[in-house]
């Protein structure tokens, strides 16, 4: 059973997860549990804390405290270097090289195998400009050659931040194709987003805010439970029994902060 704490290692164990920046405390006591092949969303206004939660699973942010175990192993460790591909949101190929180029080189570094290149142009949809130049290339061209940079080696934990940016939208829904398809072969994923209309390409859903998990659901629970018609209502309404929990309930300070937020 899914839930069962014997049945196969969760893709990610996070125990109380504190983390600081600057002198903001960022991720105050967070407890998740990603499983293992899914596509999980990642949601959440800007700043809540999503790139930060991301950087802590792939093992390049400072902590605090809590322990985040990927994979059954900490965070970070050797052990993982090849098993966790990670996409920041800035693009991180090199311009002066072609795609292909890009791939061969990260290739090597990564020590998987020579057939791994083709594989990961042709997922991501790139045979036709894998000779370009990436400093040629359009934005969304751009971060598809981080994603393939990101599936060689056919890392078993995918961790995408924001990989739809700028994207059109039939190029979107090829991409979230290409997720499932992972996710159906066995890989975890972990997605950021805040674009809600994406939350129900995803089997389950995290919803962030102020460095905290509000919602950890399916999209069907979610719905169900808040009786939202989609995602973005399911927040709000979150939002708002939260508020009316928290708060002085009817205070002007309220509806501003709500409004904030969301938007
Ligand atoms: N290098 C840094 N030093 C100090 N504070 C930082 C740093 N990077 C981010 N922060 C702060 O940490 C908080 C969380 O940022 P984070 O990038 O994790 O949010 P996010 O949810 O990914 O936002 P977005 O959707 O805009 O990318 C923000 O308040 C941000 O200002």
């Amino acid at each position: 059973m899914m839930n069962s704490p014997d049945a196969v290692e969760p893709a990610v164990a996070i125990e109380g997860l504190r983390v600081r920046r600057g002198r903001a405390d960022i991720l105050h006591g967070l407890d998740l549990r990603i499983p293992r092949g899914q596509v999980v969303g990642l949601l959440g206004p800007s700043g809540c804390g999503k790139t930060t939660l991301m950087r802590s699973i792939v093992g390049v942010q400072r902590v605090k405290g809590g322990t985040v175990t990927v994979l059954g192993q900490p965070a970070g460790s050797a052990p993982l270097r090849h098993r966790v591909g990670y996409v920041t949101q800035a693009a991180s190929v090199y311009d002066d090289l072609t795609i292909r180029q890009n791939l061969a080189y990260f290739r090597r570094v990564l020590g998987a195998g020579r057939a791994d290149v083709e594989r990961a142009i042709a997922a991501t949809d790139l045979e036709e400009h894998a000779g370009r130049l990436v400093s040629a290339l359009s934005g969304g061209q751009r971060s598809r050659v981080s994603l393939a940079a990101a599936l060689l080696g056919s890392p078993d934990l995918l961790v995408l931040d924001e990989p739809t940016v700028g994207l059109d939208p039939l190029l979107r829904v090829e991409l979230w194709g290409l997720f499932h398809r992972l996710a159906d072969s066995g890989t975890s994923l972990l997605i950021s987003s805040h674009v809600m209309d994406e939350a129900t390409r995803c089997d389950r859903l995290i919803l962030m805010r102020d460095g905290a998990v509000l919602a950890d659901a399916t999209p069907d629970e979610l719905l169900a439970e808040t009786g939202a018609a989609d995602a973005e209502g399911a927040f709000l309404a979150l939002l708002r029994r939260r508020h009316a929990r928290h708060a002085l309930p009817g205070t002007d300070e309220d509806a501003a902060d709500l409004g904030e937020d969301v938007r």
